[in-house]
């Protein structure tokens, strides 16, 4: 689930509420009383562009419209387009610096440090010093983080050394939902309650690589308790999202009820997954565990590690995902293409195929899961020309420049082409392939980024294989945020069998 890891909206104590200004997104109107102002700022250039600050009642005001907030990530880029790459916003209590040109982002991951800090929502922070319970690698900073991270980076990137067990897990996994679905295309129904079960699908191939080659005959044992992860990590997920919005220090400290059933999802799914983790410690065979285990992380962390693995995988497979699935069936032409690669090349040759590859880079492209990421930086630096003050917030616009006609032409368009290499070795139709970064970059970037590749190509492409999927959505289906990027409504895929 995660996250802001899956990081958009902000924490971290204090930034909160969103100063929606007058721009005009789609038939939304914000209104702040127009005006941009000049904040005079000390900086290398002249003055960085600013939205002016909000008065206490619309802040207020911004606190309650919830729908406005959902929209965040077209106001931002409405604001890049007026102000340009760089530009302050105060939000809530805090300000912070918008960017959205590929070399800042290349910049700033130079810049960030050997140890850059994470951004969690302040609903978790808030949970973990409650409970004070130990917490994974999203949650670690400083020399505790590096340590660890160097660890799984090691199963995880480089060298991969959990690359076997990742893949049969991603392709048994996606076997499996395929043949489950079969009975949702033999009935001519749409997938219900889509989003929990690519949940359950998601968490299914950390815990079938964590256990190994036996995971077939533990299943059923694991069944219930993975049902009840599943169901409480998309609730701590849609929790989480409800809080991001209020100032979650007083609704914890009055103990509204949106706290209470967000304490009571987080402490269900903490210990669902710890103790999904204990049981997976006594039947491991051959499996990631063993490898994590034996690889010298303490017995302390391990569990901690593992299950916050497990939920850091869960949202983001399974949005990424969706949004996969909604493309392809929205693009018929681009899905009988992955139809023709998915008959003819085996699993293996699929997740390197060009084609698929940039089918994923194009849907995290769109629909970028993490549609901002955070950072500060350990000096006071210069950005864009502009001095920046050590520690101050950065928010990468990756929603923003994903979607800009100077980094992609024709950059609304869903072209998995455009990834293609020509003769001199250079993409098709990017400019700047910087300006989609859907794992991050640098020393704090995804470490699940393989596991996600590997899950979603070979099930993307074996579901591709087995129907022809359509989409029975009315209208255009938007992008909001939740936290991350999510579907404006449920999305209904519809699955007919392929004849053989
Ligand atoms: C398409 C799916 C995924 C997307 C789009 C995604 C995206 C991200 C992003 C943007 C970050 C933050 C990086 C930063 O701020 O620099 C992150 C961090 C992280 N992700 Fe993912 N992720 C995905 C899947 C996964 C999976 C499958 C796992 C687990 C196997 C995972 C585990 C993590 C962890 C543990 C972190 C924190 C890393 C750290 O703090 O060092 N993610 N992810």
């Amino acid at each position: 689930m995660l996250n802001l890891v899956h990081k958009c909206l902000f924490t971290r104590g204090k930034v909160r509420q969103v100063d929606f200004s007058s721009v005009r997104c789609g038939k939304f109107k914000f209104s702040n009383g127009g005006a941009f102002s000049k904040n005079s700022v000390d900086t290398g250039k002249s003055e960085i562009p600013s939205c002016r600050k909000l008065s206490f009642f619309e802040n207020l005001k911004g606190l309650v419209c919830w729908d406005r907030a959902q929209r965040l990530h077209e106001f931002v880029d409405q604001q890049h387009r007026a102000l340009g790459p760089i530009f302050r916003m105060h939000i809530g209590a805090v300000t912070a610096l918008f960017i959205n040109s590929p070399e800042s982002y290349q910049r700033i991951f130079k810049l960030e440090g050997p140890t850059p800090q994470n951004f969690v929502p302040e609903a978790w922070t808030l949970y973990n010093q409650m409970r004070q319970c130990p917490r994974g690698l999203l949650f670690m900073n400083g020399g505790e983080w590096l340590n660890n991270r160097r660890m799984l980076n090691k199963f995880f990137l480089k060298p991969y050394a959990a690359k076997e067990i990742i893949f049969t897990s991603c392709e048994n996994e996606a076997v499996k939902l395929c043949n489950n679905w079969k009975l949702f295309a033999d009935a001519g129904e749409i997938i219900p309650d889509l989003e929990k079960k690519l949940y359950l699908w998601s968490i299914e191939v950390m815990v079938s690589a964590l256990v190994g080659k036996t995971w077939d005959l533990h299943r059923e044992e694991f069944s219930s308790d993975l049902e009840i992860l599943a169901e409480n990590l998309h609730q701590v997920f849609v929790q989480s999202a409800r809080l991001s919005f209020l100032p979650a220090k007083l609704i914890m400290r009055f103990q509204f009820p949106v706290w209470r059933k967000f304490v009571r999802v987080m402490d269900t799914s903490q210990n669902v997954a710890k103790g999904v983790v204990h049981k997976i410690s006594k039947i491991s065979d051959n499996g990631l565990f063993d490898l994590m285990r034996d690889s010298g992380i303490p017995d302390e962390n391990l569990v901690a590690i593992i299950a916050d693995l497990i939920i850091a995988a869960g949202d983001t497979t399974t949005y990424s995902t969706q949004w996969a699935l909604y493309l392809l069936a929205t693009h018929q032409d681009v899905q009988e293409k992955l139809f023709d690669i998915s008959r003819s090349n085996s699993p293996q040759e699929i997740i390197n195929n060009s084609y698929v590859k940039g089918i994923l880079r194009e849907s995290l492209r769109l629909y970028p899961t993490a549609p901002f990421l955070m950072r500060s930086l350990p000096e006071d630096s210069i950005i864009e020309g502009y001095k920046i003050n050590k520690g101050e917030l950065m928010i990468m616009s990756m929603y923003s420049s994903g979607r800009d006609n100077n980094n992609f032409p024709e950059a609304s368009e869903f072209n998995p082409l455009r990834w293609t290499r020509d003769s001199r070795n250079k993409y098709e139709k990017v400019t700047n392939p910087l300006g989609t970064l859907p794992f991050a970059a640098g020393a704090r970037s995804c470490v699940g980024k393989k596991v996600a590749e590997t899950q979603i190509a070979l099930t993307i492409s074996k579901l591709v294989k087995t129907f022809r999927i359509t989409c029975d959505n009315a209208e255009k289906v938007k992008m909001i945020l939740h936290l991350i990027s999510v579907p404006s409504e449920p999305l209904k895929l519809r699955l007919t069998t392929r004849s053989k």
